[in-house]
């Protein structure tokens, strides 16, 4: 293991209107799906894995684990990795319509050109 994905979790609906919110006061968003249920809000008590960006060709996978009170999110390498060497997952978001797509900048060879 690398990282947890640590934050507040919330019930869906309750994140999208928390989404909402941050983006009115012009704050960032870090959220993390788990199974379209349930999202894990990092954005004010997160660990600093929210930071870790997506890669098409990434060095870590981001496992949802389920326990009998919940579930975590753990960051875990998918290979070796080099001193130095930015940790990143494949976010596997969802595909979305043109205008809210954000273009991919991890400069893999097989990018996919889009992260959403
Ligand atoms: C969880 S944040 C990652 C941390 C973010 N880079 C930051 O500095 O706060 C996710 C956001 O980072 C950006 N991002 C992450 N990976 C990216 C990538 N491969 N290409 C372009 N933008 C990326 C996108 O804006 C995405 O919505």
């Amino acid at each position: 293991m690398v990282i947890e994905y640590m934050g507040d979790i919330l019930r869906a609906e309750v994140a999208m209107r928390k989404e909402l919110l941050y983006k009115a006061k012009n704050r960032p968003a870090y959220m993390f799906r788990i199974y379209g249920e349930r999202v894990i809000d990092a954005t004010r008590s997160g660990s600093p894995a929210r930071y870790i960006n997506h890669s098409c060709s990434p060095n870590c996978v981001a496992e949802v684990v389920t326990f009998e009170r919940g579930h975590k999110i753990i960051i875990s390498a998918a290979r070796r990795i080099e001193r130095g060497e930015e940790l990143c997952y494949d976010y596997k978001l969802t595909p979305v319509a043109d205008q809210s797509k954000i273009p991919c900048h991890c400069g893999a060879a097989n990018c996919r050109k889009w992260i959403n």
